[in-house]
């Protein structure tokens, strides 16, 4: 497996071993004694998976307030998105600060977001499907999010006019979003 650090500490990228023939290919998606061994509290509890029809998809910045927060284990099962993720930790080094990521179906790139950590992404081609596992339960009391296009985040989205949910359209500035981390 290959294992790319990201700008925060306990997020990064990964890729699982890929063995190809003719046939096409295999790889393991999930190994709980590989992911044990970069020392991520287990267990995930629930998968999630999600369609979006148009490139200019944008779910998100989402999170759960503790103690509802969630790790995240991202993939992208068909297409491709930019996958943007935002440290709340107020105790952090990098609190506020962002970092994106391309994840394909052709890179096979998986995100490990820990808990604490807004997340969204933009779809960039058509039909794409992600997939991802948690480590706490959807709990919509817990749920928050903050407004994708924040000035003081300036997340350099690869759409103007994304297409959102009347939801993501509503969430507060990040300076008056609520977070406990
Ligand atoms: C997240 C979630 C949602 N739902 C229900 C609630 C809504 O009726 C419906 C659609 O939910 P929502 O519009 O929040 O879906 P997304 O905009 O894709 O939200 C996700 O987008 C970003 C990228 C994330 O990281 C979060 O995990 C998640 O919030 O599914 C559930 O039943 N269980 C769940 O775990």
């Amino acid at each position: 497996m290959k294992l790319i650090k990201t700008k925060f500490d306990h997020a990064f990228v990964m890729r699982p071993d890929v063995f190809e023939d003719s046939r096409g290919f295999f790889m393991e998606t999930f190994n709980a004694r590989v992911i044990g061994s970069l020392d991520i509290r287990m267990p995930f509890v629930q998968d999630n998976q999600s369609y979006s029809k148009s490139p200019g998809v944008l779910r998100g910045l989402h999170y759960q307030l503790n103690p509802k927060s969630q790790a995240k284990l991202i993939r992208v099962l068909n297409g491709a998105i930019y996958d943007v993720i935002v440290d709340l930790r107020k105790s952090s080094p990098t609190f506020g600060e962002w970092q994106g990521f391309i994840l394909t179906e052709y890179n096979k790139y998986q995100l490990f977001v820990p808990k604490g950590f807004a997340h969204g992404f933009c779809t960039i081609v058509p039909n794409t499907e992600v997939f991802y596992k948690v480590d706490s339960y959807y709990s919509p009391e817990h749920e928050r999010g903050i407004h994708w296009n924040d000035p003081d985040l300036n997340i350099n989205w690869p759409v103007s006019e994304p297409i959102l949910s009347k939801k993501d359209q509503q969430y507060p500035s990040f300076k008056n979003a609520e977070f406990n981390f």
